[in-house]
């Protein structure tokens, strides 16, 4: 074995290009199209928390790599996700070597910021061509820019752009594949570091007086239209209504598609139940795939419903001004408006939450945010609730056309919230540094969502579910369903056959658990898979039930099978269980990757487990003693 070992750092050959600007600008955007990737843009601040790489090819046929970047104010990082773009600009980047070019974006509508951070790269002395991003915005709010003169002024190349139409992308890839154009600038006189912020400022504005642009900008349109959205009383009411409408169109415009999926399954179902003979493998059909994983697909409607109010929202430029209202009461409970979009985010899946928090400077606001961040109801609970809601609250409408299954859903989102500010405020109590911080935080101009963008992000989500459920859900469930079946029943066993098999028992011990809160033990024994991921769980006890059913009776749908089976409370419990319970090691381990250890993620599953029980507990036997 070799003793004196040196890492090595093997890059890959081409030239390497990175792209820098300010938070916002357009960098994704950009990306995307220059290399043909789809990683995620949206209109706010800190989108974007790692290095991405990609690879343009040029018309003349070399590639390029490119790297993604994190926005950044100044090359100064204040936040971790800030200090990826320091590091790789500075050649310190683990793993990556200094950029040969930085492609900066500039944002056209805000010139003077973002021409700041270009001053600041230049004086590394690093090669830069400038891409001009947001021409149609800064041309329709009447700022017209010389791009030559900019050019000629700034000594680099510079080419307008419009990352979401493709407008200007071929001219840059031109200029990017010609490497005359890429000369490092000679500042004359610069000064010593302390003199630089002045002798930038300076140079910004004598560049900007030079091209017309010094004079103050007057009202926008977005200025307007946040007269209503930040106002003290209409915002927070508006904020209130659109939450509530999601919840609403979660289970009223599902119902249809939705249906649709769950007739088609069953009707699977019943082709395998006539077409094969009674065997082994019928039974891994029918109870396993088709009454498991199959009966997962028909959540696909909720899913997608959900994620569409959230893509619109991310792109419309709503959710800073969400935080922003929400800031004060965040305030309240030691956090700042800053840890908003991390816990928005979450609403899909904690793992981008977690890692979109690399955008909080502060390091204890940070934590705290990774911390409450599981208790934001994922998408994947989301078929979860709706099995339970669909099989045990009414399908009623209440005074003023408001769905009562609608208002269960908001009500459980409401106390994964409720619960999360519980936690943060504790642990304000018992950490100090809280002090509150002003929120600084840019509000981007509002954008029309363009359908392309969202019917995009619709598909992505379709795909990532629809090979959760060809992935992780169908080979738990296959596992469960073998467990479920071997060893078989014995001669002359009235039962099930489940009842003797290796999960049969393993249910019944684990009831033993859970008996306190109300579970059976196909409850108990579906939480287990369940722990890799949620939904698995509702896979799981299609398969159990499924086993459980006298044999030769058609595969029943999950949700009026455990209408009869299961008490209220119990119903009412698992619920509660849900709200809290980190049944998702994904999470966990996203954790432990950006807390750099397995402390954080053993505390956050033990206190999350102890909550769950808890609140399952008080839940059923509250339940329990005013309904029977
Ligand atoms: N009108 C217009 N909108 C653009 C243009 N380029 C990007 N956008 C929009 O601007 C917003 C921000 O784009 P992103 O690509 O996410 O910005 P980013 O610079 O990567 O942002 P961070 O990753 O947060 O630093 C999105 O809503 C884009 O659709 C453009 O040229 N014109
Ligand atoms: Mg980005």
């Amino acid at each position: 074995m070799q003793q004196h070992s040196a890492t090595i750092h093997v890059h890959p050959a081409g030239l390497l290009l990175a792209l820098v600007g300010n938070p916002n600008c357009g960098k994704t955007a950009l990306f995307n199209r220059l290399t043909g990737s789809r990683q995620k843009v949206a209109n706010y601040a800190g989108v974007t928390v790692e290095r991405k790489e990609g690879r343009i090819k040029t018309a003349s046929g070399k590639t390029l790599r490119l790297l993604d970047l994190p926005g950044t104010y100044s090359l100064y990082p204040r936040s971790p996700d800030e200090r990826v773009t320091c590091d790789v600009l500075a050649g310190r980047a683990k793993g990556e070597r200094k950029p040969d070019l930085v492609v900066c974006v500039l944002d056209a509508t805000n010139l003077r910021r973002n021409l700041r951070l270009l001053m600041g790269i230049q004086r590394l002395g690093l090669p830069c061509v400038v891409a001009l991003n947001m021409a149609d915005l800064a041309a329709r709010r009447g700022i017209h820019i010389d791009a030559e003169a900019l050019s000629r002024s700034l000594g680099v190349p510079v080419i307008k752009t419009v990352a979401t139409h493709g407008d200007g992308i071929a001219e840059l890839t031109g200029v990017l594949e010609q490497r005359d154009h890429w000369r490092p600038l000679q500042i004359s006189g610069l000064s010593a570091q302390g003199h630089a912020d002045q002798s930038d400022q300076a140079r910004v504005n004598s560049i900007l007086g030079e091209l017309g642009l010094a004079a103050q900008s007057s009202e926008l349109p977005s200025d307007r239209v946040d007269r209503w959205v930040l106002h003290p009383v209409f915002g927070p009411a508006l904020l209130a209504v659109l939450l509530f409408l999601l919840f609403q169109a979660v289970f009223s415009w599902a119902e249809p598609p939705k249906d649709l999926i769950e007739a088609g399954v069953s009707w699977l179902g019943q082709q395998a139940i006539t077409l094969m003979p009674d065997n082994w493998l019928r039974s891994l059909l029918v109870d396993g795939v088709i009454a498991g994983a199959g009966g997962v697909l028909a959540f696909l409607p909720q899913i997608l419903i959900l994620f569409f109010f959230i893509l619109v929202l991310e792109e419309s430029g709503y959710l800073p001004r969400a935080a922003y209202l929400l800031d004060r009461m965040m305030g309240s409970v030691g956090l700042s408006g800053r840890s908003f979009i991390p816990l928005l985010s979450s609403f899909a899946c904690a793992i981008p939450g977690v890692m979109a928090t690399r955008s909080i400077a502060n390091p204890r606001d940070r934590l705290v945010t990774i911390m409450i961040a599981p208790m934001m109801t994922c998408s994947a609970r989301l078929p979860v609730y709706a099995l339970l809601i669909g099989a045990f609250v009414p399908q009623r409408e209440l005074r003023g056309g408001i769905e009562l299954q609608g208002l269960v859903l908001f009500a459980l989102y409401f106390a994964g919230i409720v619960g999360a500010m519980a936690v943060a405020w504790i642990l304000k109590r018992f950490t100090n540094g809280s002090q509150t911080r002003p929120l600084m935080m840019e509000l981007p101009a509002y954008h029309w969502p363009q359908p392309r963008n969202i019917a995009i992000g619709l598909w992505q989500r379709a795909e990532i579910f629809l090979r959760r459920v060809g992935g992780i859900i169908l080979v738990l469930t296959v596992a469960l369903w073998a467990l479920s079946s071997f060893p078989g029943a014995p001669e002359g066993a009235t039962g099930a056959p489940i009842q003797y098999s290796i999960a049969g028992w393993l249910g019944r011990g684990l009831a033993v658990i859970f008996e306190p809160i109300g579970f059976n033990w196909q409850i108990s024994l579906a939480l287990v898979p369940g722990l890799a991921a949620r939904e698995v769980a509702i896979s799981a006890l299609g398969t159990v039930y499924a086993l459980s059913a006298a044999s030769g009776d058609a595969a029943q749908a999950l949700g009026p099978l455990i209408a009869q089976s299961w008490s209220l409370p119990t119903a009412f419990s698992l619920l509660a269980w849900y709200v809290f319970a980190p049944q998702c090691l994904a999470t966990l381990a996203a954790v432990k990757r950006e807390t750099g250890g397995y402390r954080m993620p053993l505390i956050m599953a033990a206190y999350l487990f102890g909550l769950a029980y808890l609140a399952s507990f008080i839940t059923y036997r509250v339940s329990t003693w005013l309904l029977g």
